[in-house]
């Protein structure tokens, strides 16, 4: 037995041992999006009546989470997520789950110079290596930076886990840990691909004919942002690259497709660059020991400076609604957080500044809400809503009616472009609205 393996079996403790650290008033870290920790979840909800004011944070759990079910009322737990999924956002209505705004590329600064920074940083990782590493597997983002500030770091190891390669941070050192707490071993969540719809096929097929051979892709969250990687993978393109914060299923198809090879990026040659991947299994193990994959902390891959340095930066996100002043929101329903502003912002801007860099809003003109169709094109934010991306930085705006490009246009041409591409049903009080807010002139065209 070799020295690690010595201080695994000392740091080696049952997880109802390992929250013991924890003490009514801290702040507590779990890890991110299909690394949220289950097992530690669990043994820490169950101490529940021994404890008050502790706050936990995490991003985008797809699990249910029990220190928030468990207390209904918040009298010993508040759970807090930095971009909510599903489950999250159906806690918070019922009360049980807030928002922790920010930009994505921020989060490790705000961590380190102790903003909410946690007391107890509860990590699920990949089995220790003969090195004793722990790798963060499909979730690098700010892992580290949770660790360092800790007071006491447990992880839960996860058989299944991909080991994911740096990049850089990507892993924790034995001598840093302090509990090592077995998991039950779970295959990772999976997300499922989304199946296009017509409309979708309509809005990538305006955003595939901007997209030139050599470009760098960064594909957003949702729905939409993989149906386009799907359909770049049955395009002629070539030597495309990848720098993106999420990896999504339709990358492993664009991989498989022979249109990634990175070699005409600029930094981090033939490299698919990101920060967490979240999808289906085949995408995990696409990721697994793969060095054609390089996972980094999301102050790098977000950084602006960063996305700039490639050249032909594309960036495709998906959004909810878009106002006639060009602001976009992609993260909540009026007062309702849908899930973020995770790194809508840093890609848009990135890539507008990269070299030949294109950055794209897709959104579809309209959308079923309960019994009522509503146009994602609007003329004010729905009340209480977030902008995500404020209207100085959106270029592209796509919907399956055309793409319009609002950099440098006036209020009234914003307003006269966004009502184009429009759904025609809603044209006509869109102009009107647009009238009463004063941004349009008697020269604005009328499309029906
Ligand atoms: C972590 C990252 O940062 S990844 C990189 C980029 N980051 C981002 O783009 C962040 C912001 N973007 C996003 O969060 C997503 O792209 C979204 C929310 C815009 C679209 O994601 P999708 O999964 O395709 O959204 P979907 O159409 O399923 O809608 C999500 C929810 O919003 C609701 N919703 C969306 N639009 C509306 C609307 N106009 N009115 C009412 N509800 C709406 C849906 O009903 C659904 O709610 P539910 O699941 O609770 O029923
Ligand atoms: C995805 C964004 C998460 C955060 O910044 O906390």
């Amino acid at each position: 037995m070799n020295s690690y393996q010595e201080e695994y079996k000392r740091k080696l403790v049952t997880a109802d041992e390992a929250v013991k650290v924890v003490k009514s008033g801290d702040w507590v870290a779990y890890s991110h999006f299909a690394m949220t920790p289950r097992v530690l979840d669990k043994a820490l909800a169950a101490r529940k009546n021994e404890l008050f004011d502790v706050k936990v944070r995490g991003v985008c759990s797809v699990h249910p989470l029990q220190v928030a079910l468990a207390d209904p009322e918040q009298q010993h737990f508040i759970y807090n997520s930095g971009f909510f999924s599903g489950v999250e956002r159906k806690l918070q209505d019922e009360g049980m789950a807030f928002h922790i705004p920010g930009l994505y590329v921020e989060s490790p600064t705000n961590i380190r110079s102790g903003q909410n920074a946690p007391d107890v940083a509860m990590i699920v990782t990949t089995p220790m290596d003969e090195r004793g590493f722990f790798n963060f597997s499909v979730s690098c983002s700010y892992e580290r930076a949770l660790c360092e500030m800790a007071r006491t770091v447990i992880v839960e190891v996860n058989e299944k886990a991909p080991r994911c390669l740096g990049g850089f941070q990507e892993s924790i050192h034995i001598s840093e840990v302090d509990y090592i707490v077995e998991g039950n071993n779970e295959p990772l969540i999976e997300i499922p691909t989304h199946q296009p719809t017509e409309v979708d096929k309509k809005i990538a097929a305006l955003i595939v004919e901007e997209i030139e051979d050599g470009a760098c892709l960064q594909l957003g969250i949702g729905g939409l942002p993989n149906t386009i990687g799907k359909m770049l993978a049955e395009s002629d393109l070539k030597d495309l690259g990848v720098h993106s914060e999420m990896l999504c299923n339709a990358f492993v198809e664009l991989y498989e497709a022979g249109k990634i090879t990175g070699a005409r990026k600029t930094i981090d040659r033939f490299k698919m660059v990101y920060t967490f991947a979240l999808g289906d299994a085949r995408l995990y193990e696409f990721v697994h020991n793969n060095p054609a994959c390089a996972i980094y902390p999301v102050d790098y891959t977000n950084n602006v400076n960063v996305i700039a340095q490639n050249d032909r930066q594309i960036a495709i996100n998906n959004a909810i609604e878009i106002d006639l002043y060009g602001q976009v929101c992609s993260e909540s329903v009026g007062t309702r957080q849908i899930s973020g502003t995770g790194g809508q912002f840093d890609f848009t801007y990135g890539a507008f500044r990269s070299r030949g860099g294109k950055a794209f809003i897709c959104l579809s003109s309209t959308k079923k809400v309960k019994d009522r169709t509503v146009s994602r094109i609007v003329p004010m934010i729905t009340p209480g809503g977030i902008v995500t991306v404020p209207r100085t930085v959106v270029q592209y705006v796509v919907t399956e009616y055309g793409k319009v490009n609002l950099k440098g246009k006036t209020t009234w041409q914003r307003a006269e472009m966004l009502i184009s591409i429009a759904h025609p049903d809603f044209r006509e009080e869109l102009i009107k609205q647009a009238e009463k807010m004063k941004i349009w002139t008697r020269t604005n065209k009328r499309l029906s």
